[in-house]
């Protein structure tokens, strides 16, 4: 039995994300949280022939059917309660002329998600897609440590929509875009803007070198790459940004951890934003690569029972990638600082 929990369910990501999770066929229990219409999205969905049980929780109520004076005031925790998986794109998104970081106001909705997951599943796998996930993601294992249960193994900032942009803008420049989903890059470092580090050295199958000796093909397809979510924010013009590509990307990354965790599949490799500590040994070899001790640095990860299995070090890149880590790392720490340094208002 998994318990699937999707907060922020109502929204763009939301509810494209908890339909991919309701035919998911490892879910057998998907609550839905969010601060409107969750309940009315649980109630569509439940509809769909998929074992998954659906129900949906606001903050001030319980499951639909079941109010009552305590549920009231625990909505979150009552919908989070045995959840095996978090996954969490509440929040605000961009508008045109915005930056990431300009999305540090939703610091506050996960601190408040973190303590209702602290109370209510501690043992969660926690998929962090709310902006800034540079700085979202130590605001949550910040709220764990308060609470005494952060297990950087459980912690996961999902950046697997670079991934996806990967595969396809590489696709695109080689001549080949029917087939982009048999490339497969790595991007590491973190998710916004220079910060978003595509290996195309790494590229399998490889990149020709007509396209990786090309300077300003290449400078063009890094820079698609790092600012893809750019593209999406003009072109929807102050109604959001990307829902679609990144439902697919969350529920994507959400099957690889469950496969792993509850299927015991192995060999599953996916990069993700995560805390170092998460694998102590590699953590060292990895800080080194990069040149400076930071605590968050997104790499590929090996997924196993227990969440994150092994961090796998960034590898042989080549002078061109080594230019872009330095500016990636330099615009990383501070993001890193400021959701570490993050005091919610709440007492936790
Ligand atoms: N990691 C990534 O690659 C990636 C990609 C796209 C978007 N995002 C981010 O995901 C977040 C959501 O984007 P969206 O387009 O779905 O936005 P949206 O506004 O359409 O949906 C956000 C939802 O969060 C809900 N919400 C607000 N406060 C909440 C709370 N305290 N608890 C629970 N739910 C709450 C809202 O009611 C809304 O339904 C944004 O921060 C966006 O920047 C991240
Ligand atoms: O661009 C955004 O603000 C949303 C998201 O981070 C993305 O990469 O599409």
């Amino acid at each position: 039995m998994v318990k699937a929990v999707v907060a922020g369910a109502a929204g763009g990501i939301g509810q494209p994300l908890s339909l991919l999770l309701k035919l998911n066929p490892i879910v057998t229990e998907l609550s839905l949280y969010d601060v409107v219409n969750a309940p009315g999205v649980a109630a569509d969905l439940s509809h769909i022939p998929t074992p998954a049980q659906v129900s949906g929780f606001l903050p001030n109520t319980g499951s639909q059917g079941h109010k009552g004076p305590e549920e009231e005031k625990r909505g979150a925790v009552n919908a989070l309660k045995g959840a095996d998986i978090v996954v969490i794109p509440a929040g605000v998104p961009r508008k045109p002329g915005m930056t990431r970081d300009d999305l540090f106001i939703n610091a506050g909705i996960c601190a408040t998600l973190a303590e209702s997951i602290a109370e209510a599943c501690p043992k969660a796998f926690i998929l962090v897609i709310s902006n800034p996930v540079n700085s979202t993601v130590p605001v949550f294992a910040e709220v764990l440590k308060k609470k005494g249960v952060f297990d950087p193994k459980r912690l996961f900032g999902v950046t697997t929509l670079d991934c996806l942009r990967a595969s396809t803008f590489v696709a695109s420049v080689v001549g080949e875009p029917t087939e982009a989903s048999k490339y497969v890059i790595p991007v590491v470092g973190g998710h916004a803007g220079h910060t978003i580090l595509p290996l195309l050295s790494q590229a399998k199958p490889s990149i020709p070198s007509s396209v990786l000796k090309d300077k300003s093909k290449r400078d063009a397809l890094v820079h698609r790459i790092q600012f893809g979510g750019d593209e999406v924010v003009e072109a929807k013009a102050g109604t959001g940004s990307a829902t679609l590509s990144m439902a697919q990307a969350g529920a994507e990354f959400a099957d690889k951890v469950m496969r792993a965790a509850f299927k015991g599949e192995t060999g599953l490799v996916a990069p993700s934003y995560v805390n170092l500590e998460a694998d102590p040994s590699a953590a060292k070899t990895i800080q080194q690569e990069i040149g400076k001790d930071l605590a968050y640095f997104s790499v590929n990860v090996e997924l196993g029972k227990e969440g994150i299995a092994k961090l796998n070090p960034v590898g042989k890149i080549d002078e061109t990638e080594t230019a872009l880590l330095k500016k990636a790392v330099e615009d990383l720490e501070p993001s890193i600082n400021k959701g570490v340094g993050f005091s919610p208002a709440s007492k936790l």
